[in-house]
């Protein structure tokens, strides 16, 4: 699904690599933890799985695609199988829960109807179906989170990055986060998330990649965090849930995720099963799509207290209904945008959110949403 093949990161100035001659293979359905010192190369392999870098030297292949074979003008598609999210959440500051989670579809053109099931769904699975039209700043850093998470999922991507994102969470939040992107996991969706968090790494389990200045030195399939190279300090908090909360991380389940997902109960979020087992890997190709996505203006997207109370709905992991899509959706799967925070050296210095998420190229017709960041407001 992912592999870097020798892969060499210098940025221009410097004069050590932030990545070092890197081999690396990431499955389809793995949960992978990147952990390593401050400036060991974490983001930087995110940044590379995105194209918003690109390698001194080595070849990078995700989901099928060599990544020196996909033109910057289809660098917007190819990101839609991908879904991140960041330590500083990033959201619409003047959008609520509904129309942050909305945008992200609106700018590739999705149908209203396709919004309107779509956005409820997603927002149901991440706990946030009463809270969608809160503005960011009515809401706590781990709804934040989750509105990101909903924003990052909605369109269903293959794979979700994932910077640090309890990095300005409580250890409490911190572990509701995590049960919920290990449930994103159990569906089938691969997990790449890049923590200093040791608690979280430890009591996950998951496969763990430990960089040290650009190299790997550790993989270990069930690994925790604390190493020779960045071990964990004793009596230093750890990200542990208090007593009354739900036990999280714990014992894996054998089951391997559905393909097609259920919403998750309760019990499953915070009892996620162990990563899918290897046998039934390999996918095919995703097609980045060969023509531009016409143009569809943004439909002005209204929340509907009725649509928050319909019958159970399919996971929003799942595939959706059959729903009109536009022409190019035939060639793209339904799959979420990016979001990293470089700017590629090639782009432009002033992006839009959209062109920051991946949804559109540097320089195409920018939107109209008056966009601009907003961070936690913890
Ligand atoms: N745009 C850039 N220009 C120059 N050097 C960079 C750039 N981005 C990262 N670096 C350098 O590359 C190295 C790896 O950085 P990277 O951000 O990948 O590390 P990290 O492990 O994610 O660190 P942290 O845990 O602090 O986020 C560091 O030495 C950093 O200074």
């Amino acid at each position: 699904m992912i592999r870097f093949d020798h892969i060499t990161k210098k940025y221009p100035g410097t004069t050590r690599p932030a990545l070092d001659s890197i081999d690396l293979e990431i499955l389809r359905g793995e949960f992978v933890f990147l952990v390593g010192a401050s400036g060991s190369g974490k983001s930087s392999c995110l940044r590379l799985v995105l194209k918003e870098e690109k390698p001194t030297s080595g070849s990078i292949h995700v989901l099928g695609h060599d990544l020196r074979s996909i033109s910057n003008r289809k660098v917007p598609y190819f990101r839609r199988n991908l879904g991140v999210v960041f330590q500083d959440f990033r959201l619409l500051p003047n959008k609520n829960v509904f129309d942050n989670v909305a945008f992200s579809l609106q700018v590739i053109g999705k149908s209203r109807g396709f919004i309107q099931e779509a956005v409820p769904d997603t927002l149901k699975m991440v706990g946030l179906a009463e809270k969608a039209l809160r503005l960011p700043h009515e809401l706590s850093g781990g709804e934040q989170q989750r509105v990101a998470i909903a924003r990052a999922i909605v369109n269903k991507p293959q794979i979700l990055l994932a910077d640090e994102p309890t990095g300005n969470l409580d250890p409490t939040t911190s572990a509701e986060i995590m049960a919920l992107l290990a449930s994103i996991n159990a569906s089938g969706t691969t997990v790449i998330m890049a923590t200093h968090e040791a608690g979280i790494v430890d009591k996950m389990q998951r496969r763990v990649i430990e960089l040290e200045h650009g190299t790997i030195v550790r993989d270990e399939r069930q690994g925790g965090y604390a190493t020779a190279s960045i071990p964990t300090v004793p009596g230093a908090a750890q990200p542990e849930a208090p007593v009354q909360a739900p036990p999280v991380f714990t014992a894996p389940v054998v089951a391997a995720p559905a393909a097609a997902a259920e919403v998750p109960s309760r019990e499953a979020l915070f009892f996620p099963p162990a990563p899918m087992p290897e046998a039934a890997r390999e996918p095919e190709v995703v097609p980045v799509a060969a023509e531009p996505e016409p143009e569809v203006e943004p439909a002005p997207v209204s929340a509907r207290l009725s649509d928050f109370d319909r019958p159970a709905v399919p996971s929003p992991l799942a595939p959706p209904a059959a729903e009109p899509e536009s022409p190019a959706d035939d060639t793209v799967p339904a799959m979420t945008r990016p979001i990293l925070p470089v700017t590629q050296h090639d782009a432009p210095e002033q992006l839009t959110l959209a062109e920051k998420l991946g949804l559109r190229a540097p320089g195409e017709k920018p939107d109209q949403t008056g966009e601009q960041n907003v961070g936690p407001t913890r």
